[in-house]
């Protein structure tokens, strides 16, 4: 199927016109403008190659982006200008297919990597972001003068860009912003409709979702917050911009989380008074929704850096949880509890709408890797369960081996469990997302008219009494 890079006749685009509507007015930053009586750096220049370097890092593997914002071309920048350099790496992210496409219509042949990349931030601002043109060609073609290995290309900066804007980009396939192995187990999983739609969820930037505290007045925050309610009491809003300063922040009376990722603690019905395990719990948004049920939980994982946002996140909300950095599988502890929350390490494939890096930095082998480890948690994490207990394992990857495959295995090695099917009304999961075993595999196509969510598996398993 072929459309150009803003076309999109379905229910998706209408969805994502609608949720575009919501965050009008909510543009990216814009860098600023470099006083020509200004000696120093040419801001709006230095703005772009952080671009590239933000893109290039995340292109090179998992974590990339990351690091790449602790660089210094990235860190030395003034808030707006950073802030301006990432929304354009990740518009380029998202639609590097079509970018590519785009390009090698006018390239002859194929240029050197940094001369792509300055190509790609100059189109990532023109197609997705609305920069003025002259701001994106001018800037770029300033990018290639300054090094020595892209100064013989600044004139086929110039040309391409002008002759693309005078041209026009031409068609493109939102398909071919997926890399091509995950496109093709897709397609393989869930068919070509459904492939579409998640090609067409991906060129999108979401809007943010937010969990609120118990008693906290949904409709209130959303009228605060220009957002709306979604089913499950999730707050769904298309403000940018530095969460720190938003209504109901300094109050902790919400915290950031997807609408799909809030589903697996409602699947799991903490309750006050019960002892509740969350095996990898950082950064912590299923903690926070455990502890403000009132019951109490233990957070337990690996890693103690991003634990410390989740006890940032505790201390914000005014909540509580015991929290251990320790691999969940060693927890020295002889407890057993009434409920044990399994949200696994995976491939985070699911999650492409938030991090288009991920599309780029798994790989293959990973899928493999991931489900062994997985293999290994669910075990453990059943060690844990109370007879009579119960067990919500999952994770926010698409991939089968991550989801489904393990729960059909786990459940053959281990017969005191059974499945406790989901009602998706009855935790703000979408309908379609039910499975006939009774498991939820949401997709981030679904509720394409509200703007989608993210990718997930998310599975009830009941230990007999
Ligand atoms: C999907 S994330 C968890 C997200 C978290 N539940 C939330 O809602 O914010 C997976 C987490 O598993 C942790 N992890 C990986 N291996 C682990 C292990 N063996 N034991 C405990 N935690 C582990 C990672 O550090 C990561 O924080």
């Amino acid at each position: 199927m072929t459309r150009g890079p803003d076309q999109g006749r379905s229910s998706a685009a209408r969805g994502r016109r609608m949720a575009d509507k919501a965050r009008a007015g909510t543009r990216p930053p814009k860098p600023r403008v470099a006083d020509p009586r200004d000696d120093g750096p040419d801001i709006g220049v230095e703005a772009r190659l952080a671009a590239g370097v933000l893109l290039n890092a995340a292109l090179e593997g998992r974590g990339g982006l990351d690091t790449a914002l602790s660089f210094r071309e990235v860190s030395d920048l003034p808030g707006p200008d950073r802030a301006f350099a990432r929304a354009v790496a990740m518009a380029a992210l998202r639609r590097l297919g079509e970018i590519d496409q785009i390009l090698d219509r006018k390239l002859q042949k194929a240029p050197p990597l940094a001369v792509r990349t300055i190509l790609r931030v100059a189109l990532a601002q023109t197609l997705v972001l609305e920069t003025p043109a002259f701001a994106a060609v001018s800037t770029a073609v300033k990018l290639a003068e300054r090094e020595t290995k892209t100064r013989p290309y600044k004139n086929l900066v110039n040309a391409v860009l002008r002759g693309i804007e005078r041209e026009g980009p031409g068609l493109t396939t939102a398909e071919s912003n997926l890399p091509e192995w995950l496109a093709a187990r897709w397609r393989a999983t869930y068919g070509e409709a459904t492939l579409t739609g998640l090609a067409l969820a991906a060129r999108e930037e979401p809007s943010t979702d937010l969990s609120l505290k118990p008693d906290v007045d949904a409709a209130a925050v959303a009228e605060a917050l220009d957002g709306e309610v979604l089913a499950g009491n999730t707050i769904r809003t298309g403000r940018r911009g530095d969460l720190a300063t938003w209504p109901g922040f300094d109050d902790g009376i919400w915290w950031v989380q997807d609408a799909a990722a809030a589903v697996p603690v409602r699947l799991l019905a903490p309750k006050a008074g019960e002892s509740i395990v969350d095996f990898c719990a950082a950064p912590g948004g299923k903690t926070l929704q455990i502890a403000a049920s009132g019951a109490s939980v233990v957070a337990l994982d690996r890693s103690a850096p991003r634990l410390k946002r989740l006890t940032e996140n505790l201390q914000r909300t005014g909540l509580s949880a015991e929290v251990f950095a320790v691999p969940a599988e060693d927890w020295d502890d002889p407890r057993t509890f009434d409920a044990v929350l399994l949200d696994a390490p995976c491939t985070a494939t699911g999650t492409f709408r938030r991090n288009p890096e991920v599309l780029r930095a798994t790989k293959p082998a990973d899928v493999a890797k991931l489900a062994d480890v997985q293999h290994r948690l669910l075990d453990a994490a059943a060690e844990r369960v109370k007879p009579g207990g119960r067990l919500v394992y999952c994770v926010c990857s698409l991939e089968r081996e991550e989801g489904e495959t393990q729960i059909i295995a786990f459940l053959r090695r281990n017969p005191a469990f059974r499945t406790a099917p989901a009602v998706p009304a009855e935790v703000g999961a979408p309908d379609e997302a039910l499975t006939s075993e009774g498991w939820l595999r949401i997709l981030p196509s679904m509720w394409a008219e509200k703007g989608g969510l993210d990718g997930f598996f998310i599975a009830r398993l009941d230990r007999v009494a």
